[in-house]
Order: C-alpha cells, then structure tokens, then sequence
C-alpha cells in the first residue's frame, strides 16, 4: 500500500443500491423473501408482545384477578414464548434460502457481464480488476446483506416503537435518557462501517499481490523456477510483507471498533442501572405497580439493545451497500469498445482486410506501438508479418480480432469499418491461434470442440480437426482416448473417481490442441496464425506447416512467425518494425532489396549452417 489507490467513482445513491438489491433478491425467489420478510418483522413485535403480558399476568396475581382471565393470559404469554422460539429458526432457514438464491442469480449476472465485455481493456485496469476482485468476492452475499439490514433495521425499529411506548407511559424523561443515550452508539456504527469498507478498497491491491504470490506456489509452471532459482524465501517474504499491510490496515479499524464500541456499551449500561435503580424506587413509593418494573426493566433493555442492533445492522448494511455497489459498478459498467447502435452486416470477405493509417496505444499514458501502418490482407492470400520482438505484431492481431480498436486510423473488412461491425459476428468469421493459447482443465474432446461450441458432442468434427492438427493418434493413446481429462488439478468426475487423475501433454501437444481447436472452423474467412509451431520440433514444425499451406491454400491468412523459413512461401511478408512497415512484398523481392528481411533471414539461416557457437539463430531484442 505505497500509494494510496484512486477512491472508487460514487456509485448510484444509496436508495437506488437498496432497490438494486432488492429486486435482485425478489427476482432469485420472491415468496421466500415475502415470508422471510413476514417472519423478520413478527420477530420484533414478539419481545414486546411478552414484556406486556408478563406485566398483565403479574398485575393480575398481585391483583387476586380471576382464574379464567388470568389463564388466558398465560396461554398467550406460552404461545409468545413458542414463537419466540420457533421464529428465529424459520428466519433462518428462510435466510439461508434466499441467501443462495440470491447468491446464484448475483453470480450468474456478475459471469454474464464480464463475459460480455467484448474488448480486453477493462481486463488491464487495476482499478476495475480491484472492483471485480471485491465484487466476486462479495458479489454472492452483498445483495442478501443489504436486503438484510433494511429488514433488521425495520424489525429493531418496530421493537423500539413498541417499548418506547411503553417507555412514555412509565417515564418520559427516562425516554428521552435512553434515547440520548443510543444516539451516539448509531451516529459512531455507521462512521465505523464507513471506515471499514474504505480499508477493505484501499488494501485490495495488497490482497491481489498476496494473492499472487501465494498463488505461485500452487502452479506448476512456476514450481520449476522457483526451485531451479530457490525464491521460495523471497516470494515468502514477499507473500508475508503484503498480508502484515493488509492485517496493519485491518487491525486499526479493529481496535478503533473495540475502543468505541466498548465505551459505548459501558454508556449503556450505567443508563440502564440508573433506569432500573429509578424504577425500583417508584415501585417503593407506589408510583409503579410489579407488572409495570417488569415492563421497565424490558423496554429500557429491549430499546437499547434494539438501538444496538440497528446500529450495527445500519452499519452491516451500509458495509453491503459499498461492497455491493463494486458488484454494481461491473455488472453494470459500459461497454469497453464504443458499439455501433445498429452495427453493419459484416459483407462476405471478398475483397480483402485493409489497415488504414492504423496508430495505436493501449492507453494515453503508453507509448505508441503502432505508428500509422497502412497495409492490405488481399482476399485470398496468405501474408505474413514479421518483426522483432515487441514490434506490434500480436498487437495488430489483437486489433484484426477488435479486441481493441485503432487509436487513429481504421481497420477495413471489405470496406466496412470494423468499428461499424458487431465484434461476435466479426469473430464468427475468423479462426485464430494465439501466441499466448489457453490450456482448459476439461478432456481432450471438450479441449478442441471449445473452437465451435456447436461440435461439443460431434466426435467426428473434433477427430478431423486433431488429425489436421497431428495430434489425433496421440490423442487415441490416452487412457481414455478423447474423454481423458487433461488436467493434473482435477479429477475426472466431480462426483469421485479418485483413481482417475488427468493427464498433462507435452507444450508441443498442447499447441497442436490450440491449433486443432482454431481450425475447428471449417471455412473461416480469415484465418490468423501467431506464432503457431513456436513450441513444436523441427519435424512437427515442417509437418504442420506442409498441412496449413494445404489449408490456407484459397483462403484469406495471417500468420505471424519469427521462423522466417515458414513464411518464405506466403503471398505478402510484411516486415513490422517501430510500429510502422518498412517493407513488404515475396520472399524473392524482399530478399533482393536486401534490407530487414534478408539480413534477418541471413542471420537465421547461417545459424543453421554455421556451427561456431554463439551465433543466435532468433531475430533477437526489439
Ligand atoms: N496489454 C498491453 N498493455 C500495454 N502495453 C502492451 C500490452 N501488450 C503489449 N504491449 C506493448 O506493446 C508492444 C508490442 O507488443 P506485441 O506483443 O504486439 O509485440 P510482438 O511484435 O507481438 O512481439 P513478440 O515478437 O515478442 O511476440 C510492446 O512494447 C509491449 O510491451
């Protein structure tokens, strides 16, 4: 926690939340929240339904009154006791009910909306990752606190009504005492409540880099490195450095609670020994009857306890309301790409993709990365971009997906303006292999059929495109073919099966599962390879590459490779350097210009055929 991290934008005001929420809770199971809200509210007539009784049954006896009156009363002074029994274990379980059909509806609103930003840069945001950490941790339960603490608010305030009724009847001025008294105890819960949920927002990035770090030693791909380089101390010290600032920040509120809340609930007490000492000395006189000190002795403690209990419920709720509002703020967030009102059908590609004086930064505070390229992807070629590394190319990948849009500048599908375009039918056109590919912890199958949902249950689509992809022998082999689960963090079946743990592939294999899941899509119209054979040996290399000419052959392609032998056959290689093309054209034109292109591909095919060492056969640092 150097610095201290931007205050979160106000949110929607506080009604506003609480009718949010609300309707959330109403929508997830509407008779449980009326019964529950039925039941929460009996709850606070009941104690002093039986403070009034007690009293009418103590007058009674005292009095010498009837048998049969004095029996009714009884019997309903043992009816309020049932109720008061049985009510709390309803509310409950009505609670818990609605807690997690509330907690569902939240969770799948809150999926729904992050998988619906359509663009990458929300994802890049510290500021909205930290809102998305507490709306996903809160996201679930917020809505039922919130519900929550306008309910426990209305039932202490029935409770108080009730016995600050009965108060004024016995003592206006110890009324107005007990009043006096609470008042402080609710002004000083809600500013606690306040100060909390500001150091639960100003320690989120501390959490998130604890998290972090304690993360690292649960991956497999970090455990290597971490014994090979021994960070297990340092990332310790790290993990541990970041959870003593975050418990620093919790302890202060903590004892900031315990000192108020203490000297608060010392106040309390004195006001009601004061009140029970009055009440007994009024009694002596006569003033009082022995139902009436009962219900003294119950209202003053009823009325401040209930105080209490708004207090922290009002706090409780304000609590949820912030943390609500974070779950509010990403459910509700803009779209992260302007979208077209009413996007353009995307033309079939005819023509061909055209870049037009593209800049681009990821954000104003980065630098350009692209610097006005202007380039054609002509319909039915293959072009290849190559540069160094940090050049810009993935970074027009991302632009061609319109996971971004260009900074200045347009991207051209024959002749519609992406911008103009829905990005899921823009993305329904295209096949894409990612330099940066996911592994998913489900079987092999589900692996590939990812790449066209549609084929999640059609074995031979998913064979075809693993055997296009050379992975489908391999695939045969695992233990349960297809249906293996590819995962060392899972077991196959959720339900047990504990002597069937996952399998993991070999990075090679995996890219060829990346590879099989993109051409998954039988005829897309544009087709982009990044880096696609960056992890597979020589003879694989060759392999897919002699089958991906056969299958780009016609059709529209990008493929992004440092291998500059797997792309001396592309149509257009596109040379990208300080975020602009310094050259392009055919193998042959390029390397007799005898510029970039050739000296790169020089470089490389003398580290093939010279065998003094240290010469580097990649295209090196940016
Ligand atoms: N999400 C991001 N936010 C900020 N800067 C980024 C982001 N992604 C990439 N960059 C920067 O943009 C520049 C271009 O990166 P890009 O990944 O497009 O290069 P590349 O040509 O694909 O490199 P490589 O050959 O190493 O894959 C780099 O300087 C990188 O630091």
């Amino acid at each position: 926690m150097s610095r201290r991290p931007p205050a979160p934008a106000p949110g929607p005001g506080a009604l506003a939340r609480v009718r949010a929420a609300a309707t959330l809770t109403a929508r997830a199971a509407p008779l449980r929240l009326t019964g529950y809200a039925g039941l929460t509210l009996l709850g606070g007539t009941l104690p002093v339904l039986a403070a009034w009784l007690t009293k009418l049954v103590l007058d009674g006896l005292v009095r010498g009154a009837a048998l049969t009156g004095l029996a009714a009363l009884a019997g309903a002074l043992a009816l309020a006791g049932l109720l008061t029994a049985a009510v709390p274990q309803l509310t409950e379980y009505l609670r818990a009910e609605l807690d997690r059909a509330a907690g569902l509806r939240a969770h799948d609103r809150l999926f729904r909306a992050v998988a619906g930003f359509v663009g990458l840069r929300r994802f890049e945001e510290p500021g909205f990752l930290d809102r998305l950490r507490l709306a996903q941790q809160s996201g679930g339960t917020s809505p039922m606190q919130a519900v929550d603490g306008v309910l426990g608010v209305s039932r202490a305030a029935l409770t108080i009504a009730g016995f600050l009724g009965s108060l004024l009847v016995l003592s206006p001025p110890m009324t107005g005492l007990v009043l006096v008294a609470a008042a402080p105890t609710v002004i000083a819960e809600v500013l606690l409540a306040r100060r909390r949920a500001r150091m639960l927002w100003a320690i989120g990035p501390t959490e998130r880099r604890e998290f972090f770090y304690r993360n690292l030693l649960s991956t497999v791909e970090a455990a290597k490195e971490i014994r090979l380089f021994d960070l297990g101390r340092f990332l310790r010290g790290r993990m541990l450095a970041d959870r003593r600032r975050a418990d620093a920040a919790r302890r202060a509120v903590d004892r900031r609670e315990l000192v108020v809340q203490g000297g608060l609930g010392l106040l309390a007490a004195a006001v009601s020994g004061a009140g029970v000492v009055w009440a007994v000395a009024a009694a002596r006189r006569g003033a009082l009857s022995v139902g009436d000190v009962t219900v003294f002795v119950a209202a003053v403690a009823g009325v401040q306890s209930s105080l209490v209990t708004m207090a922290r419920e009002l706090a409780r709720g304000h609590q949820a309301m912030l943390l609500f509002d974070h779950y509010l703020a990403v459910t509700t967030a803009p779209p992260d790409l302007p979208l077209a009102g009413r996007p353009d059908p995307l033309p079939p590609l005819r023509g061909g993709i055209e870049l037009r004086d593209v800049w681009f930064r990821y954000s104003a505070e980065h630098p350009w990365v692209l610097r006005g390229v202007d380039l054609r992807i002509p319909y039915g070629a293959t072009v290849a971009l190559v540069g160094l590394n940090g050049a810009g190319k993935s970074t027009l990948v991302k632009l061609l997906c319109r996971f971004y849009d260009p900074t200045r500048g347009s991207i051209r599908w024959d002749g519609l303006d992406l911008r103009r375009a829905d990005p899921a039918e823009l993305r329904r056109r295209i096949g894409a292999v990612f330099q940066d590919y996911m592994h998913y912890d489900l079987t092999a199958h589900e692996n590939i059929a990812l790449g066209d949902l549609d084929a999640i249950g059609v074995r031979d689509r998913v064979e075809r495109a693993a055997a296009r992809a050379g992975v489908h022998r391999r695939l045969t082999e695992l233990p349960d073919g297809y249906d293996t689960l590819l995962s060392r963090a899972f077991f196959l079946d959720a339900t047990g099966a504990p002597d069937q743990p996952g399998v993991e592939l070999s990075e090679g294999q995996w890219q060829r599962l990346a590879l099989a899941r993109a051409l998954m899509r039988d005829r897309p119209e544009l087709l982009i390879l990044d880096e696609p054979s960056a992890g597979l040996d020589a003879e694989a290399e060759q392999e897919i590459h002699r089958m991906l000419r056969r299958h780009r052959a016609g059709r529209t392609s990008l493929l992004v490779s440092h291998r500059l032998n797997t792309v001396r056959d592309a149509d257009l290689i596109v040379v990208l350097a300080g975020g602009r093309v310094i050259e392009q054209g055919d193998h042959a034109t390029l390397t007799a210009l005898g510029g970039e292109y050739a000296r790169l591909f020089r470089l490389q095919s003398t580290g093939y055929r010279d065998t003094a060492p240290g010469l580097v056969a990649t295209t090196g640092e940016h």
